[in-house]
Protein backbone atom coordinates (compact mmCIF):
# COMPACT_ATOMS: atom_id res chain seq x y z
CA UNK A 1 0.00 0.00 0.00
CA UNK A 2 1.51 3.45 -0.98
CA UNK A 3 2.36 6.29 1.45
CA UNK A 4 -0.85 8.33 -0.33
CA UNK A 5 -2.60 5.44 -0.31
CA UNK A 6 -1.99 4.49 3.78
CA UNK A 7 -2.85 8.65 4.24
CA UNK A 8 -6.20 8.29 3.12
CA UNK A 9 -6.88 5.32 5.29
CA UNK A 10 -6.01 7.20 8.13
CA UNK A 11 -8.27 9.93 7.59
CA UNK A 12 -11.04 7.51 6.73
CA UNK A 13 -10.92 5.47 9.65
CA UNK A 14 -8.83 7.85 12.37
CA UNK A 15 -10.81 7.28 15.52
CA UNK A 16 -11.38 9.56 17.73
CA UNK A 17 -12.62 10.81 21.68
CA UNK A 18 -12.93 14.52 21.73
CA UNK A 19 -13.49 14.49 25.60
CA UNK A 20 -9.65 13.04 26.29
CA UNK A 21 -7.95 14.02 23.15
CA UNK A 22 -7.60 9.92 22.32
CA UNK A 23 -7.09 8.79 18.51
CA UNK A 24 -6.60 5.26 16.92
CA UNK A 25 -4.95 4.94 14.19
CA UNK A 26 -5.74 1.37 12.40
CA UNK A 27 -4.93 2.47 8.91
CA UNK A 28 -2.04 -0.14 9.30
CA UNK A 29 -4.24 -3.13 9.57
CA UNK A 30 -4.90 -4.99 6.15
CA UNK A 31 -8.80 -5.57 7.02
CA UNK A 32 -10.70 -5.18 3.94
CA UNK A 33 -13.23 -2.80 2.67
CA UNK A 34 -16.23 -4.86 3.44
CA UNK A 35 -14.75 -5.99 7.09
CA UNK A 36 -16.72 -3.41 9.32
CA UNK A 37 -19.98 -4.07 7.61
CA UNK A 38 -19.40 -7.91 8.01
CA UNK A 39 -19.03 -7.51 11.45
CA UNK A 40 -22.32 -5.42 12.24
CA UNK A 41 -24.29 -7.78 13.37
CA UNK A 42 -21.68 -9.78 16.11
CA UNK A 43 -20.54 -6.38 17.13
CA UNK A 44 -24.89 -5.30 17.78
CA UNK A 45 -24.53 -7.87 19.97
CA UNK A 46 -21.51 -7.65 22.03
CA UNK A 47 -23.21 -4.07 22.50
CA UNK A 48 -26.57 -5.67 23.46
CA UNK A 49 -24.30 -8.10 25.74
CA UNK A 50 -22.11 -5.12 27.28
CA UNK A 51 -25.36 -2.74 27.66
CA UNK A 52 -27.11 -5.69 30.03
CA UNK A 53 -23.99 -6.50 31.65
CA UNK A 54 -24.14 -2.44 32.93
CA UNK A 55 -27.13 -2.87 33.70
CA UNK A 56 -26.25 -5.84 35.99
CA UNK A 57 -27.08 -8.54 34.26
CA UNK A 58 -25.28 -11.13 35.48
CA UNK A 59 -22.71 -11.31 33.32
CA UNK A 60 -20.26 -14.15 35.12
CA UNK A 61 -22.80 -16.89 34.49
CA UNK A 62 -20.36 -19.47 36.34
CA UNK A 63 -19.59 -17.48 39.62
CA UNK A 64 -23.61 -15.98 39.24
CA UNK A 65 -21.71 -12.90 39.44
CA UNK A 66 -22.58 -9.03 38.09
CA UNK A 67 -19.87 -7.39 36.32
CA UNK A 68 -19.62 -3.36 37.67
CA UNK A 69 -16.45 -1.65 37.23
CA UNK A 70 -18.45 0.76 35.02
CA UNK A 71 -20.12 1.76 37.85
CA UNK A 72 -16.89 2.93 39.73
CA UNK A 73 -16.14 5.76 38.07
CA UNK A 74 -20.33 6.34 37.23
CA UNK A 75 -21.89 5.36 40.61
CA UNK A 76 -25.29 6.76 39.48
CA UNK A 77 -25.38 4.36 36.93
CA UNK A 78 -25.56 0.77 39.46
CA UNK A 79 -28.56 -0.56 39.26
CA UNK A 80 -29.54 -0.04 42.85
CA UNK A 81 -28.94 2.81 44.77
CA UNK A 82 -27.36 1.00 47.76
CA UNK A 83 -24.83 0.05 45.14
CA UNK A 84 -24.46 3.98 44.29
CA UNK A 85 -23.91 4.96 47.47
CA UNK A 86 -21.27 2.40 48.44
CA UNK A 87 -18.94 3.13 45.54
CA UNK A 88 -19.91 6.78 46.54
CA UNK A 89 -18.90 6.57 50.42
CA UNK A 90 -16.04 4.23 49.58
CA UNK A 91 -14.64 7.10 47.25
CA UNK A 92 -15.29 9.91 49.87
CA UNK A 93 -13.50 6.97 53.09
CA UNK A 94 -10.45 7.15 50.54
CA UNK A 95 -10.34 10.54 50.52
CA UNK A 96 -10.45 11.51 53.48
CA UNK A 97 -8.44 8.93 55.27
CA UNK A 98 -5.74 9.85 52.74
CA UNK A 99 -6.19 13.69 53.69
CA UNK A 100 -5.99 12.54 57.33
CA UNK A 101 -2.59 10.70 56.91
CA UNK A 102 -1.35 13.53 54.73
CA UNK A 103 -2.21 15.65 57.57
CA UNK A 104 -0.67 13.99 59.87
CA UNK A 105 -3.95 13.39 62.05
CA UNK A 106 -3.61 9.44 61.20
CA UNK A 107 0.13 9.08 62.44
CA UNK A 108 2.33 6.28 63.28
CA UNK A 109 2.80 5.57 66.35
CA UNK A 110 6.34 6.43 67.30
CA UNK A 111 6.92 8.91 64.23
CA UNK A 112 5.52 12.41 62.63
CA UNK A 113 3.78 11.16 59.96
CA UNK A 114 3.59 8.74 57.05
CA UNK A 115 6.02 8.40 54.08
CA UNK A 116 5.83 5.29 52.87
CA UNK A 117 3.38 3.02 51.30
CA UNK A 118 4.19 -0.44 51.08
CA UNK A 119 1.68 -2.05 49.18
CA UNK A 120 1.24 -6.01 49.41
CA UNK A 121 -1.04 -7.58 47.07
CA UNK A 122 -0.18 -9.84 43.68
CA UNK A 123 -2.13 -9.86 40.67
CA UNK A 124 -5.41 -7.59 39.70
CA UNK A 125 -4.38 -6.40 43.69
CA UNK A 126 -1.01 -4.77 42.42
CA UNK A 127 -0.74 -5.03 38.74
CA UNK A 128 -2.98 -1.55 38.54
CA UNK A 129 -1.86 -0.04 41.59
CA UNK A 130 1.98 -0.75 39.72
CA UNK A 131 0.55 1.07 36.55
CA UNK A 132 -0.92 4.09 38.23
CA UNK A 133 1.87 4.62 40.58
CA UNK A 134 4.66 4.55 37.77
CA UNK A 135 2.94 6.28 35.32
CA UNK A 136 1.78 9.40 37.47
CA UNK A 137 4.37 9.69 40.34
CA UNK A 138 7.94 10.67 40.81
CA UNK A 139 9.83 12.91 43.34
CA UNK A 140 8.12 16.08 42.45
CA UNK A 141 4.47 14.85 43.43
CA UNK A 142 4.56 12.10 45.45
CA UNK A 143 3.15 12.74 49.27
CA UNK A 144 4.18 9.62 50.30
CA UNK A 145 7.03 7.30 48.41
CA UNK A 146 5.17 3.67 47.69
CA UNK A 147 7.20 0.34 47.16
CA UNK A 148 5.41 -2.91 46.47
CA UNK A 149 5.74 -6.71 47.95
CA UNK A 150 4.09 -8.60 44.99
CA UNK A 151 5.55 -11.97 45.09
CA UNK A 152 6.46 -14.60 47.62
CA UNK A 153 10.09 -14.70 46.80
CA UNK A 154 11.74 -14.01 50.02
CA UNK A 155 14.98 -12.18 48.36
CA UNK A 156 12.85 -10.17 47.01
CA UNK A 157 10.97 -9.33 50.20
CA UNK A 158 13.92 -8.67 51.79
CA UNK A 159 15.46 -5.90 48.89
CA UNK A 160 12.13 -3.78 49.27
CA UNK A 161 12.66 -4.10 53.29
CA UNK A 162 15.76 -3.29 53.56
CA UNK A 163 15.20 -0.31 51.02
CA UNK A 164 12.72 1.34 53.40
CA UNK A 165 15.03 0.34 56.23
CA UNK A 166 14.26 2.46 59.54
CA UNK A 167 11.58 3.99 57.07
CA UNK A 168 9.58 1.39 58.34
CA UNK A 169 8.15 3.57 61.52
CA UNK A 170 6.57 5.59 59.25
CA UNK A 171 5.61 3.46 56.52
CA UNK A 172 1.94 2.75 56.31
CA UNK A 173 1.08 -1.18 55.07
CA UNK A 174 -1.80 -1.35 52.56
CA UNK A 175 -2.55 -5.14 52.01
CA UNK A 176 -4.67 -5.66 49.38
CA UNK A 177 -6.88 -8.93 48.57
CA UNK A 178 -10.43 -9.38 47.26
CA UNK A 179 -10.73 -12.49 48.46
CA UNK A 180 -8.38 -12.71 51.46
CA UNK A 181 -7.14 -15.63 51.26
CA UNK A 182 -4.17 -15.17 48.66
CA UNK A 183 -1.21 -17.38 49.52
CA UNK A 184 2.09 -14.49 48.29
CA UNK A 185 -0.35 -11.56 50.24
CA UNK A 186 -0.94 -13.45 53.32
CA UNK A 187 3.09 -14.87 52.89
CA UNK A 188 4.13 -10.60 52.48
CA UNK A 189 1.96 -10.00 55.19
CA UNK A 190 3.28 -11.87 57.27
CA UNK A 191 7.16 -11.18 56.52
CA UNK A 192 6.17 -7.85 56.38
CA UNK A 193 4.45 -7.77 59.99
CA UNK A 194 7.63 -9.77 61.49
CA UNK A 195 9.89 -6.71 60.07
CA UNK A 196 7.56 -4.22 61.96
CA UNK A 197 7.63 -6.38 65.27
CA UNK A 198 11.68 -6.80 64.87
CA UNK A 199 11.56 -3.10 65.39
CA UNK A 200 9.66 -2.67 68.14
CA UNK A 201 6.35 -1.78 65.99
CA UNK A 202 2.84 -2.66 66.19
CA UNK A 203 1.85 -3.88 62.74
CA UNK A 204 -1.89 -3.06 62.98
CA UNK A 205 -1.41 0.48 63.97
CA UNK A 206 0.99 0.95 60.67
CA UNK A 207 -1.77 -1.73 58.50
CA UNK A 208 -4.73 -0.88 56.29
CA UNK A 209 -6.40 -3.46 54.12
CA UNK A 210 -8.75 -3.40 51.03
CA UNK A 211 -10.58 -6.99 50.91
CA UNK A 212 -13.84 -8.63 50.74
CA UNK A 213 -16.43 -8.78 53.26
CA UNK A 214 -15.66 -11.08 56.25
CA UNK A 215 -12.35 -12.71 54.03
CA UNK A 216 -9.67 -14.16 55.83
CA UNK A 217 -7.55 -11.10 55.50
CA UNK A 218 -10.94 -8.67 56.58
CA UNK A 219 -10.77 -10.73 59.96
CA UNK A 220 -6.87 -10.49 60.25
CA UNK A 221 -7.51 -7.04 60.08
CA UNK A 222 -10.08 -6.57 62.41
CA UNK A 223 -8.56 -8.73 65.00
CA UNK A 224 -5.68 -7.05 64.82
CA UNK A 225 -6.68 -3.33 65.29
CA UNK A 226 -5.31 -2.57 61.85
CA UNK A 227 -6.03 1.33 61.06
CA UNK A 228 -8.84 0.73 58.85
CA UNK A 229 -10.38 -1.66 56.11
CA UNK A 230 -12.31 -0.74 52.95
CA UNK A 231 -14.24 -3.15 50.52
CA UNK A 232 -13.75 -4.72 47.68
CA UNK A 233 -17.11 -6.02 46.11
CA UNK A 234 -17.47 -9.54 43.77
CA UNK A 235 -18.85 -7.42 41.72
CA UNK A 236 -15.66 -5.87 40.50
CA UNK A 237 -13.03 -8.22 39.22
CA UNK A 238 -9.12 -8.30 40.47
CA UNK A 239 -7.94 -7.55 36.84
CA UNK A 240 -10.77 -4.57 36.88
CA UNK A 241 -10.68 -3.27 40.16
CA UNK A 242 -7.78 -0.45 39.79
CA UNK A 243 -10.51 2.34 40.05
CA UNK A 244 -12.13 0.43 43.04
CA UNK A 245 -9.80 1.41 46.60
CA UNK A 246 -7.72 -1.09 45.73
CA UNK A 247 -6.29 1.32 42.90
CA UNK A 248 -7.33 4.60 44.35
CA UNK A 249 -6.38 4.08 47.58
CA UNK A 250 -2.24 3.58 47.12
CA UNK A 251 -2.72 6.12 44.43
CA UNK A 252 -4.75 8.67 46.38
CA UNK A 253 -1.98 7.97 49.45
CA UNK A 254 0.76 9.00 47.17
CA UNK A 255 -0.92 12.39 46.00
CA UNK A 256 -2.03 10.94 42.63
CA UNK A 257 -5.08 12.81 41.01
CA UNK A 258 -7.56 10.04 41.41
CA UNK A 259 -10.02 12.57 40.10
CA UNK A 260 -8.99 12.52 37.12
CA UNK A 261 -8.57 8.67 36.65
CA UNK A 262 -12.05 8.65 37.53
CA UNK A 263 -13.36 11.36 35.15
CA UNK A 264 -10.89 9.74 32.39
CA UNK A 265 -12.84 6.44 32.23
CA UNK A 266 -16.19 8.26 32.99
CA UNK A 267 -15.33 10.40 29.91
CA UNK A 268 -14.07 6.83 27.94
CA UNK A 269 -17.01 4.85 29.25
CA UNK A 270 -19.35 7.71 27.19
CA UNK A 271 -17.48 7.31 24.34
CA UNK A 272 -17.37 3.84 23.80
CA UNK A 273 -20.98 3.10 24.54
CA UNK A 274 -21.36 4.77 21.33
CA UNK A 275 -22.81 1.81 18.76
CA UNK A 276 -20.60 2.94 15.62
CA UNK A 277 -17.42 0.89 15.39
CA UNK A 278 -15.75 3.74 13.31
CA UNK A 279 -16.40 6.08 16.20
CA UNK A 280 -16.14 3.89 19.28
CA UNK A 281 -11.86 2.76 19.85
CA UNK A 282 -13.08 0.10 22.16
CA UNK A 283 -15.28 -1.13 19.71
CA UNK A 284 -12.63 -0.85 16.67
CA UNK A 285 -9.69 -2.63 18.91
CA UNK A 286 -11.65 -5.58 19.44
CA UNK A 287 -12.55 -5.53 15.83
CA UNK A 288 -9.09 -5.34 15.01
CA UNK A 289 -7.98 -8.21 17.22
CA UNK A 290 -10.40 -10.14 15.48
CA UNK A 291 -9.28 -9.42 12.15
CA UNK A 292 -5.93 -10.05 13.22
CA UNK A 293 -6.23 -13.56 14.61
CA UNK A 294 -9.01 -14.69 12.91
CA UNK A 295 -10.62 -14.75 15.86
CA UNK A 296 -8.86 -17.54 17.39
CA UNK A 297 -6.08 -15.30 18.73
CA UNK A 298 -4.01 -16.51 15.85
CA UNK A 299 -1.71 -13.61 16.63
CA UNK A 300 -0.12 -11.93 19.43
CA UNK A 301 -0.45 -8.49 20.54
CA UNK A 302 2.64 -5.97 21.22
CA UNK A 303 2.14 -3.32 23.21
CA UNK A 304 4.77 -0.86 22.60
CA UNK A 305 4.44 2.82 24.38
CA UNK A 306 7.20 5.31 23.78
CA UNK A 307 6.73 6.58 26.64
CA UNK A 308 8.71 5.26 30.06
CA UNK A 309 6.08 5.78 32.07
CA UNK A 310 3.90 3.55 30.78
CA UNK A 311 6.27 0.75 30.41
CA UNK A 312 3.57 -1.19 32.57
CA UNK A 313 0.76 -0.70 30.53
CA UNK A 314 1.75 -4.42 28.80
CA UNK A 315 2.56 -6.29 32.38
CA UNK A 316 -1.01 -4.52 32.86
CA UNK A 317 -2.99 -5.38 30.02
CA UNK A 318 -1.39 -8.97 30.47
CA UNK A 319 -3.48 -9.76 33.27
CA UNK A 320 -6.24 -7.88 31.67
CA UNK A 321 -6.47 -9.43 27.99
CA UNK A 322 -4.45 -12.93 28.92
CA UNK A 323 -7.05 -13.74 31.80
CA UNK A 324 -10.44 -12.50 30.29
CA UNK A 325 -9.75 -13.95 26.91
CA UNK A 326 -7.59 -16.80 27.53
CA UNK A 327 -10.42 -19.54 27.82
CA UNK A 328 -10.94 -22.94 27.27
CA UNK A 329 -14.43 -23.57 26.41
CA UNK A 330 -16.95 -20.71 24.93
CA UNK A 331 -20.31 -20.21 26.44
CA UNK A 332 -21.79 -22.58 25.14
CA UNK A 333 -19.81 -25.06 26.12
CA UNK A 334 -17.30 -26.39 23.32
CA UNK A 335 -13.49 -26.32 23.59
CA UNK A 336 -12.19 -22.83 21.83
CA UNK A 337 -8.83 -22.67 23.43
CA UNK A 338 -9.20 -18.73 23.10
CA UNK A 339 -7.12 -16.27 24.24
CA UNK A 340 -4.66 -13.12 22.92
CA UNK A 341 -1.00 -13.07 24.22
CA UNK A 342 0.17 -9.89 25.13
CA UNK A 343 3.76 -8.25 25.54
CA UNK A 344 5.73 -5.75 25.58
CA UNK A 345 7.92 -3.01 27.05
CA UNK A 346 8.91 0.80 25.71
CA UNK A 347 9.52 2.06 22.68
CA UNK A 348 12.31 3.02 21.31
CA UNK A 349 14.42 0.67 23.79
CA UNK A 350 12.38 -2.80 22.70
CA UNK A 351 13.75 -1.24 18.56
CA UNK A 352 17.50 -2.50 20.27
CA UNK A 353 15.74 -5.73 21.59
CA UNK A 354 12.77 -7.82 19.59
CA UNK A 355 12.12 -5.58 16.68
CA UNK A 356 14.67 -7.77 14.56
CA UNK A 357 12.08 -10.03 15.16
CA UNK A 358 8.84 -8.52 14.62
CA UNK A 359 9.85 -7.03 11.09
CA UNK A 360 11.90 -10.46 9.77
CA UNK A 361 10.88 -13.81 11.85
CA UNK A 362 7.49 -15.10 12.22
CA UNK A 363 4.72 -13.08 11.63
CA UNK A 364 2.61 -13.97 14.46
CA UNK A 365 1.91 -10.62 16.27
CA UNK A 366 0.26 -7.15 15.02
CA UNK A 367 1.66 -4.19 17.22
CA UNK A 368 0.30 -1.42 19.21
CA UNK A 369 1.78 1.77 19.25
CA UNK A 370 1.10 3.99 21.87
CA UNK A 371 2.07 8.27 21.73
CA UNK A 372 2.00 10.46 23.57
CA UNK A 373 2.46 13.90 21.85
CA UNK A 374 3.76 15.90 25.50
CA UNK A 375 7.56 15.33 25.46
CA UNK A 376 7.94 16.12 29.16
CA UNK A 377 7.45 19.57 31.20
CA UNK A 378 8.64 22.33 29.78
CA UNK A 379 11.27 22.89 26.90
CA UNK A 380 13.28 20.52 25.62
CA UNK A 381 17.30 20.59 24.84
CA UNK A 382 18.23 20.35 21.19
CA UNK A 383 20.56 17.26 21.04
CA UNK A 384 21.33 18.65 17.62
CA UNK A 385 20.34 21.46 15.87
CA UNK A 386 16.51 21.71 15.70
CA UNK A 387 15.98 18.26 17.13
CA UNK A 388 14.70 17.12 20.94
CA UNK A 389 14.87 13.72 22.44
CA UNK A 390 11.63 13.50 21.74
CA UNK A 391 11.80 14.57 18.26
CA UNK A 392 13.72 11.44 18.35
CA UNK A 393 11.43 9.28 20.03
CA UNK A 394 8.19 9.99 17.42
CA UNK A 395 10.70 9.61 14.45
CA UNK A 396 11.39 5.92 16.18
CA UNK A 397 8.22 5.24 16.27
CA UNK A 398 6.98 6.41 12.57
CA UNK A 399 10.01 4.53 11.63
CA UNK A 400 9.50 1.63 13.27
CA UNK A 401 5.82 1.23 12.64
CA UNK A 402 6.48 2.31 8.58
CA UNK A 403 9.49 -0.61 8.60
CA UNK A 404 7.20 -3.68 9.93
CA UNK A 405 4.43 -2.35 7.83
CA UNK A 406 7.07 -2.64 4.46
CA UNK A 407 6.89 -6.62 6.01
CA UNK A 408 3.08 -6.73 6.07
CA UNK A 409 3.87 -6.68 9.51
CA UNK A 410 0.15 -4.48 10.86
CA UNK A 411 -0.03 -2.49 13.46
CA UNK A 412 -2.25 0.52 15.39
CA UNK A 413 -1.15 3.55 16.86
CA UNK A 414 -3.21 4.57 19.80
CA UNK A 415 -1.97 8.63 20.68
CA UNK A 416 -2.95 10.12 24.12
CA UNK A 417 -2.00 13.98 24.93
CA UNK A 418 -0.17 13.41 27.69
CA UNK A 419 0.51 10.77 30.50
CA UNK A 420 -1.99 12.09 33.23
CA UNK A 421 -4.54 11.04 35.15
CA UNK A 422 -7.23 11.46 32.70
CA UNK A 423 -5.43 9.88 29.98
CA UNK A 424 -4.42 7.03 31.82
CA UNK A 425 -7.99 6.35 33.72
CA UNK A 426 -9.40 6.34 29.60
CA UNK A 427 -6.68 3.77 28.51
CA UNK A 428 -7.93 1.66 31.13
CA UNK A 429 -11.38 2.05 30.48
CA UNK A 430 -10.99 1.75 26.22
CA UNK A 431 -9.11 -1.55 27.14
CA UNK A 432 -11.47 -2.53 30.00
CA UNK A 433 -14.30 -2.35 27.33
CA UNK A 434 -12.46 -3.61 24.21
CA UNK A 435 -11.63 -6.98 25.98
CA UNK A 436 -15.72 -7.42 27.06
CA UNK A 437 -16.51 -6.39 23.65
CA UNK A 438 -14.26 -8.83 22.09
CA UNK A 439 -14.79 -11.53 24.47
CA UNK A 440 -18.76 -11.27 23.42
CA UNK A 441 -17.69 -11.38 19.59
CA UNK A 442 -15.70 -14.84 20.48
CA UNK A 443 -18.56 -16.17 22.40
CA UNK A 444 -16.42 -16.49 25.68
CA UNK A 445 -17.41 -15.19 29.71
CA UNK A 446 -14.26 -12.91 29.93
CA UNK A 447 -15.14 -11.94 34.08
CA UNK A 448 -13.73 -15.64 35.56
CA UNK A 449 -10.44 -17.74 35.76
CA UNK A 450 -11.26 -21.17 35.94
CA UNK A 451 -7.73 -22.14 34.87
CA UNK A 452 -5.66 -20.25 37.91
CA UNK A 453 -7.07 -22.77 40.18
CA UNK A 454 -5.32 -25.77 39.11
CA UNK A 455 -1.90 -24.11 39.98
CA UNK A 456 -2.71 -23.11 43.48
CA UNK A 457 -4.09 -26.27 44.14
CA UNK A 458 -1.16 -28.17 43.10
CA UNK A 459 0.71 -26.09 44.97
CA UNK A 460 -1.24 -26.95 47.99
CA UNK A 461 -0.39 -30.84 47.15
CA UNK A 462 3.49 -30.14 46.92
CA UNK A 463 3.21 -28.28 50.22
CA UNK A 464 2.14 -30.84 52.02
CA UNK A 465 4.27 -33.71 50.70
CA UNK A 466 6.83 -31.10 52.33
CA UNK A 467 5.27 -31.59 55.05
CA UNK A 468 5.48 -35.15 55.58
CA UNK A 469 9.08 -35.30 53.73
CA UNK A 470 10.23 -33.43 56.41
CA UNK A 471 8.29 -34.99 59.35
CA UNK A 472 9.55 -37.86 58.38
CA UNK A 473 13.38 -37.25 57.95
CA UNK A 474 12.52 -35.68 61.92
CA UNK A 475 11.03 -38.95 62.92
CA UNK A 476 14.46 -40.72 62.48
CA UNK A 477 17.69 -38.77 62.05
CA UNK A 478 20.19 -40.90 61.86
CA UNK A 479 18.53 -42.29 58.30
CA UNK A 480 19.48 -40.78 55.00
CA UNK A 481 16.95 -41.15 51.98
CA UNK A 482 17.30 -41.19 48.53
CA UNK A 483 14.27 -39.34 47.25
CA UNK A 484 12.92 -42.32 45.58
CA UNK A 485 13.16 -44.31 49.23
CA UNK A 486 11.60 -41.44 50.91
CA UNK A 487 8.37 -40.93 48.39
CA UNK A 488 7.68 -44.48 48.99
CA UNK A 489 8.81 -44.07 52.30
CA UNK A 490 5.60 -41.38 52.74
CA UNK A 491 3.34 -43.36 50.58
CA UNK A 492 3.96 -41.44 47.41
CA UNK A 493 6.24 -43.49 45.42
CA UNK A 494 4.39 -41.88 42.47
CA UNK A 495 5.47 -38.33 43.33
CA UNK A 496 9.24 -38.72 43.51
CA UNK A 497 9.93 -35.98 41.33
CA UNK A 498 8.35 -33.67 43.73
CA UNK A 499 9.82 -35.03 46.71
CA UNK A 500 13.46 -34.67 45.21
CA UNK A 501 12.86 -31.01 44.08
CA UNK A 502 11.53 -30.23 47.30
CA UNK A 503 14.44 -31.83 48.94
CA UNK A 504 16.89 -29.92 46.83
CA UNK A 505 15.06 -26.82 47.75
CA UNK A 506 15.41 -27.25 51.17
CA UNK A 507 18.83 -28.86 51.37
CA UNK A 508 20.12 -25.54 49.46
CA UNK A 509 18.51 -23.63 52.58
CA UNK A 510 19.12 -22.89 56.20
CA UNK A 511 15.62 -24.20 57.50
CA UNK A 512 14.84 -26.81 58.06
CA UNK A 513 18.03 -28.38 58.75
CA UNK A 514 18.01 -30.63 55.81
CA UNK A 515 21.51 -31.83 55.01
CA UNK A 516 22.25 -33.68 51.08
CA UNK A 517 25.02 -35.97 51.11
CA UNK A 518 26.03 -36.72 47.42
CA UNK A 519 25.56 -40.17 45.74
CA UNK A 520 26.39 -41.85 42.37
CA UNK A 521 24.70 -39.26 40.92
CA UNK A 522 22.45 -36.05 41.47
CA UNK A 523 19.09 -38.84 41.69
CA UNK A 524 21.22 -41.19 44.13
CA UNK A 525 21.91 -38.43 46.45
CA UNK A 526 20.64 -38.93 50.41
CA UNK A 527 18.88 -36.68 52.44
CA UNK A 528 18.57 -36.98 56.28
CA UNK A 529 17.64 -34.02 59.11
CA UNK A 530 20.26 -32.13 60.64
O1 LIG B 1 -7.06 -9.95 45.07
P1 LIG B 1 -6.83 -11.39 45.30
O2 LIG B 1 -8.08 -12.12 45.71
O3 LIG B 1 -5.70 -11.61 46.27
O4 LIG B 1 -6.42 -12.03 43.95
C1 LIG B 1 -5.25 -11.73 43.27
C2 LIG B 1 -5.22 -12.38 41.91
O5 LIG B 1 -5.10 -13.77 42.05
C3 LIG B 1 -5.92 -14.68 41.39
O6 LIG B 1 -5.21 -15.85 41.23
C4 LIG B 1 -6.58 -14.26 40.11
O7 LIG B 1 -6.20 -15.02 39.03
C5 LIG B 1 -6.38 -12.81 39.80
O8 LIG B 1 -7.43 -12.41 38.95
C6 LIG B 1 -6.37 -11.98 41.03
O9 LIG B 1 -6.28 -10.63 40.69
Amino acid sequence: MSERRLWERYQKYLCGVESVGLTLDVSRMNFAEDFLERMRGPLDKAFDAMEALEKGAIANPDEQRRVGHYWLRAPELAPEPALTREVQDTIAAVNAFSADVHAGRVKPPTAERFTQVLLVGIGGSALGPQLVADALGGPSVDKLRVSFLDNTDPDGIDRVLATLGDALAQTLTVVISKSGGTKETRNGMVEAERAYTRRGLNFGAHAVAVTGEDSELDRTAKQGKWLRVFPMWDWVGGRTSVLSAVGLLPARLQGLDTEGLLSGARDMDVATRVRDAVKNPAALLALMWFHAGGGRGQKDMVIIPYKDRLMLLSKYLQQLVMESLGKEKDLSGAVVNQGIAVYGNKGSTDQHAYVQQLREGVNNFFATFVEVLKDREGPSLQVEPGTTSGDYLLGFLLGTRRALFEKDRESMTLTVPDVSARTLGALIALYERAVGLYASLVNINAYHQPGVEAGKKAAGVVLQLQRQVVERLRAEPAKAYTAEELARAVGAADEVETVFKVLEHLSANAQPGIQREPGANRFEARFRAS
